[in-house]
């Protein structure tokens, strides 16, 4: 057990050799670190599983360590961390450095920016495309998250790895089966991974998860190059990467596979529960209903949706689909609610760090430094409230984008973090609040929806993804939905 030297943090050893706190940290984190923090203030370092971690829970703080970037490292444990759970090669090598400093920033060029328009209309058509070859005109009951993986699952695939050709698939002969079949193949081998992962994370090696090996060979086998460079329509981030990892003679065809993995974890693992979270909270609140329903309404009359083009796709562009501020408040509220995302820096020297406050803590060089959002969007002081969904919490009284949150009656710099912060930030965020809001628009458009028991209890979430971001639900839940035959509400009669 190690000693807390002069000017540390608090320490907390745990009892436990090696796995320290590990236990009461992995079962509910958030209770966890707010009963330390009552304790011990707003910094202190717990051990677990063998590792020491700092956590830095006064989010005026926040920006603080984001400073330190020549003292804090982040790409050294999220690249360690994905070559454990995805099985690539080692980037942090100094054989493989040198021409990662070169992908990574394929991530920025290929995701934001002017070429997030052609994400977005690929993934606009790829939704439309699931949902067209529904034929449930009558109403169906399927569970609601079975319902949002279905249609996000297959659509978010096709959009950055491309359509498979359909005549290799089906040998030539059926059409639109096989492309659906072996979509759903994949979604239940992503699911299979990917609920194995927060063990993986922990330290448990995956060759001792056989399922969840399994299903990441297979997922890996559809990522291969040779396959992928038949696909149709392949984004920009998938084809700049390919070319890239090419070039790295070292690797091998199935290494090249596993990296792909990675940007396929990272697009739906979290999009698929902030999806279903908005689209529950949204269906458990009839104001946020009627909110949205008008938002979606007004944009699809002003894009020209009319009853002579019924029958043709719904097209919005990225500057409607920015504009549809409702929408935006209701994902965005969705996510404070169910995100636990972790931040970790490693630090790569011995130094002082400063908080806000103007307290001095030194920290050990190896050690974590770890940053829980989680704590900031539940906070009652930010939040008033904080376990209520509350629809328009992100609007101002003037309907505009409300960023004004305060702590301590100062204004925060930093009040929601689903997407992280600083140089590790999401590079995918801005693709991910318009793919859900293009989901929310075209099944508010494209069907009537209800819960099966809209009396039921609210949904709690599972709060033991070990900070791997949106936490799903505890359970699913029933949805109830039948097509409204391509009308658009603004062109129905009244119900
Ligand atoms: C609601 C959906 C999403 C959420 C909540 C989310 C959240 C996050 C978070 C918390 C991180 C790590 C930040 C950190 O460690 O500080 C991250 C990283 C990342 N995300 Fe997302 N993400 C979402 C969707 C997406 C999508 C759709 C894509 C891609 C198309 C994407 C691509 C990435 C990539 C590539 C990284 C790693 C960045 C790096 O290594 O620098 N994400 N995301």
């Amino acid at each position: 057990f190690r000693k807390r030297q002069q000017d540390e943090p608090p320490l907390m050893n745990g009892w436990i050799p090696f796995l320290g706190v590990a236990l009461e940290y992995g079962k509910n984190p958030l209770e966890f670190l707010r009963s330390i923090q009552r304790e011990y203030g707003d910094i202190f370092t717990c051990k677990i599983a063998g590792k020491y971690f700092t956590f830095v829970t006064d989010p005026f703080s926040y920006s603080a360590v984001f400073r330190q970037g020549r003292n804090l490292d982040f790409q050294k444990f999220a690249l360690g961390f994905s070559r454990k759970v995805f099985g690539h090669a080692d980037f942090n090598a100094p054989m493989y450095s040198g021409s990662y400093r070169d992908i990574h920033p394929i991530f920025r060029q290929t995701l934001q920016g002017p070429v997030l328009q052609q994400l977005i209309s690929t993934m606009m058509e790829n939704i439309q495309m699931v949902i067209r070859r529904d034929d449930s005109f009558n109403w169906v009951t399927e569970g609601l998250q079975r319902f949002v993986d279905r249609i996000m699952f297959e659509a978010g695939y096709l959009t950055l790895f491309g359509k498979e050709d359909e005549a290799l698939v089906s040998g030539g002969g059926g059409r639109g089966a096989p492309q659906w079949l072996s979509m759903r193949q994949a979604m239940e081998d992503f699911h299979a991974f990917d609920k194995a992962l927060p063990e993986m994370a922990a330290g448990l090696p995956i060759h001792l998860h056989l399922k969840a090996f399994r299903a990441r060979e297979a997922l890996a086998q559809k990522l291969h190059h040779r396959r992928l460079k038949r696909n149709k329509c392949l984004s920009a981030l998938v084809e700049r990467r390919i070319q890239a990892f090419d070039k790295m003679e070292e690797l091998d065809e199935h290494g090249k596979a596993r990296t792909h993995l990675c940007i396929l974890w990272a697009s739906q693992a979290n999009t698929l529960p902030a999806t279903f979270w908005s689209l529950y909270y949204m269906l458990r609140s009839p104001d946020a209903m009627r909110a949205a329903q008008a938002e979606v309404d007004r944009v699809l009359r002003e894009s020209g949706h009319t009853p002579e083009n019924l029958d043709k796709p719904v097209v919005l562009s990225k500057d409607q689909l920015d504009g549809m501020l409702v929408l935006g408040s209701i994902i965005e509220e969705a996510l404070r609610l169910s995100s636990a995302s972790i931040m970790i820096r490693v630090a790569n020297e011995h130094f002082t760090f400063t908080l806000d406050s103007g307290k001095m803590v030194a920290i050990r060089k190896g050690d974590h430094i770890a940053m829980f959002p989680q704590m900031m969007h539940m906070d009652p002081e930010i939040y008033e409230n904080p376990t209520e969904f509350k629809f328009d919490r992100f609007l101002d009284e003037n309907g505009q984008r409300k960023t004004d949150f305060y702590k301590n009656g100062r204004k925060l710099r930093h009040f929601l973090m689903p997407f992280g912060s600083g140089v590790s930030e999401c590079p995918g965020r801005f693709f991910a609040i318009n793919e859900i809001k293009q989901f929310l628009t075209l099944t508010l458009c494209y069907y009537d929806m209800e819960l099966q028991d809209p009396a039921m209890p609210p949904l709690t979430t599972d709060c033991t993804r070990a900070g791997l971001g949106i936490l799903p639900p505890k359970q699913d839940i029933s949805l109830r939905y039948r097509l409204r035959r391509w009308v658009p509400t603004h062109l129905q009669a009244p119900r």
